[in-house]
């Protein structure tokens, strides 16, 4: 007997006799799909376990499970976005994302459950990153004329998704936008933290349907630069010294926790590096950033400088709820939606900024603080007024970019390079 309710976060079931042992539970976010069996009602639950029990694809076999179930997984044939017959499949595999477990991910679970639907290697290519530049050499190559239409696999953070964005050809047509679907091997995932609450992302890469993923431009003032992980070194910006982003672009606090957290010894704690390089940030005392912010509001076509204060500490303008799966940065964004929302606030003492982040932890409830302006905006312009270097570092989808003294960045919201594949809860 196998109960589902769709609603519910775990699917129970006793399975039928000798198909499995014992009674299971199985979280919601842990299943991908189900397919149909030979067997008169009988499918295979494909599903994942916690990455602390046991890794890899796993299958269990359910006879006749139930209507809601059946109707919210069935999938005996693999969409249009994964039929090689109709796209050129490309996997990419960012080799030293997040804590370096992509490689192992695409091995255990991907690979299989693609063959699952009969989709094996030589129906896709796989690349692995060997260098920062591999998502160039791949962005060229799928965005070469003539090619047919194009499907990305991507196991990877945010950054690879962003230099993929800037490293594509424009599209000839809107239609022959490649369509990418979001494997979070990152640290903070944010992308696929804000578009998978309702799916979980393996569900999503095999149940979804490309949709376009919105986007920002941001345009630095010429002699603007990328400075490298680990201070490695600097690169230029494109020659029109704009940027293509999905996900945020910050100055200030944020800015300098990405930037500082992005070494070798910050990166072995996960996603708790960012929080450990907040607190590095907050000593001896929180900077007050130096520079004129403005903003357009919509449905207005004038710039407006925010009121006081002139020293900023955190300026933020996103196009996603959250910037990792329980820090909810801006709760009004919806999936997918054109918009872009400012979080702003002053320099404050340590405890009150710890207090301000905690509540973005708890569900996006900084918002509601009256220190702290959220307020949707058509545009941001930053003037940074600052003469040491790390106080002018901004954040774009997490590569960090260098703004020349005296310079400024202004971001809009523009038309979307990649389809994403999404599917709604
Ligand atoms: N083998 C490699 N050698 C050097 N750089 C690499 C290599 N593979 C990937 N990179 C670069 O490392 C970065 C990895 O970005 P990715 O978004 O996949 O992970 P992340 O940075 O850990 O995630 P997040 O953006 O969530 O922090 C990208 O800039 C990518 O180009």
């Amino acid at each position: 007997m196998t109960t589902f309710n769709g609603r519910s976060s775990t699917l129970s079931f006793s399975p039928s006799p000798g198909l499995s042992d014992g009674t299971n539970l199985i979280p919601t976010s842990q299943i991908i799909s189900l397919i149909p069996s030979p067997t008169a009602d009988g499918y295979t639950l494909l599903h994942t376990h916690a990455p602390e029990s046991l890794p890899g694809l796993q299958k269990t076999l359910l006879v006749a499970p139930p209507a809601a179930l059946i109707s919210r997984y069935n999938l005996s044939t693999l969409p249009p976005h994964l039929d090689p017959a109709v796209v050129d499949i490309s996997v990419v595999i960012s080799a030293g994302s997040g804590t370096g477990k992509a490689l192992a991910y695409w091995s255990d679970v991907v690979q299989p459950l693609l063959a699952e639907y009969g989709l094996h290697e030589g129906s896709y290519i796989v690349h692995t990153t060997t260098s920062a530049d591999t998502i160039h050499e791949i962005a060229t190559e799928i965005s070469a004329d003539g090619k047919p239409p194009q499907s990305v696999i991507l196991l990877s953070g945010d950054t690879l998704l962003f230099e993929l964005l800037n490293s594509l050809k424009p599209p000839s047509l809107p239609q022959r936008r490649p369509t990418v679907s979001l494997l979070p091997l990152g640290t903070g995932n944010a992308l696929s933290a804000s578009l998978s609450k309702s799916s979980p992302p393996l569900s999503t890469l095999l149940l979804g349907t490309p949709r376009t993923l919105p986007g920002f431009k941001a345009t630095f003032s010429p002699g603007a630069h990328f400075v490298l992980p680990n201070s490695t070194g600097t690169k230029p910006l494109p020659p029109d010294n704009a940027l293509h982003g999905s996900v945020v672009l910050s100055w200030g606090f944020h800015a300098s926790l990405v930037a500082d957290s992005d070494t070798a010894a910050y990166r072995e704690n996960g996603s708790s590096r960012f929080q450990l390089a907040a607190r590095a940030n907050l000593l001896p005392e929180p900077h007050g950033y130096k520079g004129v912010v403005s903003t357009i509001l919509p449905g207005r076509d004038i710039w407006g400088a925010l009121p006081a204060p002139t020293q900023h500490f955190y300026t933020l303008a996103t196009m996603v709820s959250n910037l990792e799966e329980t820090f909810c940065i801006s709760p009004a964004s919806e999936p997918l939606a054109s918009t872009l929302h400012l979080v702003h606030f002053p320099v404050l003492p340590p405890t009150e900024v710890m207090r301000v982040m905690a509540m973005a932890y708890d569900g996006g409830k900084h918002v509601t603080d009256p220190q702290v302006r959220y307020e949707c905006v058509r545009g941001l312009r930053v003037e940074i007024e600052e003469e040491e270097e790390r106080w002018r570092r901004v954040c774009v989808d997490g590569a960090i970019v260098v703004v020349p003294a005296g310079g400024r960045v202004e971001v809009e919201v523009v038309p979307g390079v990649v389809d994403v594949v999404y599917r709604e809860g």
